[in-house]
C-alpha cells in the first residue's frame, strides 16, 4: 500500500505547537511579528502572500503586509526594507520572490537584516546552513525534513536524488540532506535540466524529491519501486472548471502513485509544510531577537 503523506495534517499540527511557542512569547510581554511585503500583480503570488497571513492570525503572530506597486522603482522596495529592519515590532521580513524584473532579487534579500531573514536567502544564512549551524532553514526545504521524520522515512544511508537546482529549494535541501544530523546522513544527488539520462538517476533513488517547477515531468517510470516521492511543484496549469486553472505538481501523481512506497499530493503535500515552517522561523527570530527561550517543535 502507498502510503500518502499527509502534509496538511502534519502543519496543521505543527501550527498547534507554533501557537504554544507565541503563547509563550506573549507570557514574556512579546508579539511576534511577521512582515510580508508583495511588489507583484501576479494571482498565485497574491494567494499565497494571502494564506501566509491567514497562518499568522491563526496562531497569534501579529502580520504586516505591504503592498508595492510592481510599477514604482526599486527604491520603493529598498525603502521599505529598511523601514522593516529598523521596526522592533517586526521579527521577520519575506519579500515575496519573484520580484519585477527591474528589481536586482539579490540586492533585494542582502537589503534583509539576516536575524529577520524567515526565508533563510540571506548569504550569512546560506553560509551557516552550508556549514551545519543553519539559523533559519529555508521553509520549503525545512519542511520537506519534517514530513520525512514526521512518517519515520529512514534518509541514513538512503540514495536520494534532488530534481532542481534552485537557491530556494534544491541546493538547501540537498545540503541538508548531506550532513551529519537527522533527516540528514542521505547519499545525494542533483539532478538538473542538463542532466543526463534522468530516468536512471531517479529510477535508482530511494528518495526522490521533485523540484524543478516542470508539471508532471516525473512519472511512475522514473522510480523505483516502494521509493519515496516528495513533490515540491505547484503549478497552475488550465482546467475546464470555475477557476480556470488546477494546480498539480512536478510529479504525474497517477502513474507515480502506483509504484511509489510514500508520495505527497499536491495540493495538501509539501506546500501547507512551507508555510508552517514560515511560522517557525518567524518564531524563532522573535525569541532571538527578544532574548526570550522558545521551545520550537
Ligand atoms: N520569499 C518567498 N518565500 C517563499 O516561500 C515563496 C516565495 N517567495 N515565492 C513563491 C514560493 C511558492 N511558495 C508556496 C508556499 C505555499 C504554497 C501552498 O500552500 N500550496 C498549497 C495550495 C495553494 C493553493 O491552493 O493555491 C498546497 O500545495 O496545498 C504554495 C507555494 C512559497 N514561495
Amino acid at each position: 500500500m502507498t502510503e500518502i503523506i499527509d502534509g496538511k495534517a502534519v502543519a496543521s499540527d505543527i501550527r498547534s505547537e507554533i501557537t504554544g511557542c507565541v503563547d509563550s512569547l506573549e507570557d514574556a510581554g512579546v508579539t511576534p511579528g511577521l512582515a510580508t511585503v508583495l511588489m507583484s500583480d501576479d494571482a498565485a503570488s497574491e494567494t499565497y502572500v494571502s494564506m501566509k497571513q491567514r497562518d499568522c492570525e491563526e496562531v497569534g503572530i501579529n502580520g504586516i503586509h505591504v503592498e508595492i506597486d510592481p510599477e514604482a522603482p526599486a527604491e520603493e522596495l529598498f525603502e521599505t526594507i529598511d523601514q522593516l529592519n529598523d521596526d522592533p515590532e517586526v521579527h521577520g521580513i519575506l519579500v515575496q520572490l519573484p520580484v519585477p524584473d527591474h528589481v536586482d532579487k539579490r540586492e533585494v534579500i542582502r537589503a534583509i537584516d539576516p536575524a529577520k531573514d524567515v526565508d533563510g536567502f540571506h548569504p550569512e544564512n546560506v553560509g551557516r546552513l552550508v556549514a551545519g549551524d543553519a539559523r533559519f532553514k529555508p521553509c520549503t526545504p525545512h519542511g520537506v525534513q519534517k514530513l520525512l521524520e514526521y512518517y519515520e522515512i529512514e534518509t541514513e544511508g538512503a540514495d536520494a536524488v534532488v530534481v532542481g537546482r534552485s537557491d530556494i529549494v534544491g541546493k538547501p535541501l540537498a545540503n541538508l540532506l548531506i550532513q551529519k544530523a537527522p533527516q540528514g546522513n542521505a547519499t545525494t544527488t542533483i539532478c538538473h535540466s542538463r542532466t543526463d539520462d534522468l530516468a536512471a538517476k531517479t529510477g535508482d533513488a530511494d528518495i526522490v524529491v521533485a523540484a524543478a517547477g516542470v508539471p508532471q515531468f516525473i512519472d511512475g517510470s522514473m522510480l523505483k519501486e516502494g521509493a519515496t516521492v516528495i513533490d515540491v511543484g505547484v503549478n497552475r496549469v488550465d482546467a475546464d472548471n470555475d477557476k480556470g486553472y488546477k494546480l498539480v505538481g512536478d510529479v504525474d501523481y497517477e502513474s507515480a502513485e502506483d509504484v511509489a512506497g510514500a508520495i505527497t499530493p499536491v495540493p495538501g503535500g509539501v506546500g501547507p509544510m512551507t508555510r508552517a515552517m514560515l511560522l517557525y522561523n518567524t518564531v524563532k527570530a522573535a525569541g532571538e531577537q527578544e532574548g526570550v527561550d522558545v521551545e520550537l517543535p
